[in-house]
């Protein structure tokens, strides 16, 4: 071989290895950078709030942006109130031959949650008896001028109301609930209320306690709410309690009871309350405004002034004996 074929050989060579590591490097750098690209795709994809996808839902503006925020509860962001004792998290007592699993939320106000409250017959049973009427508009009271009900975008909701005894179902219903919670003398509470939230329903933060209203001097104002849910939607329509950091994101079923009052009979400013919007699906919920002339029997007034309404009456406090709960013998349930 000639001394110039040599070098040439020798200068292809290294040619083609220089190519081949400017290739290498170059798919190693695209590879990187796709890499890059999808990571921040799925990062922003995962941080969407699925909010975002209705935003301009109408009434929108009587939300603040950090109550929707907790409306979303996709990534699991459900977040609690003061930390309860943990025993008091997840139990079961037994009320009149009946077994209650309590949850407790809060502890000033007072929220509990009753998961798997209504069995599903029930649940099914007062969807089928919803069904039979006709569910409204569902207004809300004014907020300045005489005392009357009003259309307000803060609220988007169907409903309506039921008394206590319209049907044998609500017969029922009724003494169902009074039967598992006797903190509170339902016989005292407003008519059942159907809600129905289609997707874009919502009810912004609220308080349930009333301002003015014909007969606040005859039964007193609404002392405790208690509402079960019988349609949850897909996405959304949570129950957001922005005041004391708390989400109840119910299953078809589940019940929350919440007292709106303080001891001084005045609102409780951690009772604020709000149904984030639906996303997707329906949400079916009846709630009970409990008043509060004819609860006094059931609850003790605090002996100092400045406590707070005690969680007890609703949790049964025979059940936090100093060996519970082993000694009833119930397990906690998961
Ligand atoms: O639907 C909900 O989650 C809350 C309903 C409510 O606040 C009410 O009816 O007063
Ligand atoms: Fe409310």
């Amino acid at each position: 071989m000639k001394n110039s074929d040599e070098k040439c050989i020798k200068n292809n060579f290294k040619n083609l290895f220089l190519n081949d590591i400017f290739q290498a490097g170059f798919a190693m750098s695209f590879c990187i950078f796709l890499t890059i690209v999808l990571i921040n795709l799925y990062e922003s994809v995962k941080s969407k709030n699925v909010f975002d996808e209705i935003q301009g839902f109408t009434g929108q503006n009587f939300w603040g942006k950090s109550s929707l925020e907790h409306c979303d509860t996709k990534f699991d962001k459900l977040f609690m109130g003061q930390n309860a004792d943990p025993k008091l998290k997840c139990y079961i007592y037994q009320l009149n031959l009946n077994f209650v699993k309590v949850e407790v939320l809060n502890i000033d106000p007072p929220l509990v949650k009753f998961p798997q409250f209504f069995s599903k017959t029930l649940v099914n049973k007062f969807l089928n008896e919803t069904e039979k009427v006709k569910l409204g508009e569902l207004l809300v009271k004014s907020s300045d001028g005489p005392d009357r009900n009003v259309h307000q975008q803060s609220r988007i909701a169907n409903g309506t109301f039921l008394s206590h005894y319209f049907s044998d179902v609500t017969t029922f219903t009724f003494n169902y609930i009074q039967n598992r919670i006797n903190a509170l003398n339902f016989a005292k509470a407003e008519d059942f209320q159907v809600l129905s939230y289609k997707p874009g329903g919502h009810y912004a933060p609220h308080f349930d306690h009333l301002v003015r209203n014909y007969d606040l001097f005859s039964k007193g104002n609404r002392f405790a709410t208690f509402m079960v849910i019988l349609k949850s939607a897909d996405i959304g329509g949570g129950t957001i309690y922005p005041n004391i950091g708390v989400t109840f994101q119910p299953k078809p079923g589940d019940a929350v009871v919440w007292l709106n009052m303080n001891t001084d009979y005045g609102r409780s400013e951690g009772s604020l309350h709000g149904a984030c919007p639906v996303v997707k699906g329906v949400k079916v919920g009846l709630t009970l405004w409990v008043r509060s002339h004819g609860q006094e029997l059931r609850w003790n007034c605090p002996l100092k002034k400045e406590d707070p309404f005690p969680l007890k009456p609703l949790i049964q406090p025979k059940w936090l004996k100093k060996d519970w709960p082993l000694r009833y013998g119930f397990p906690l349930f998961g």
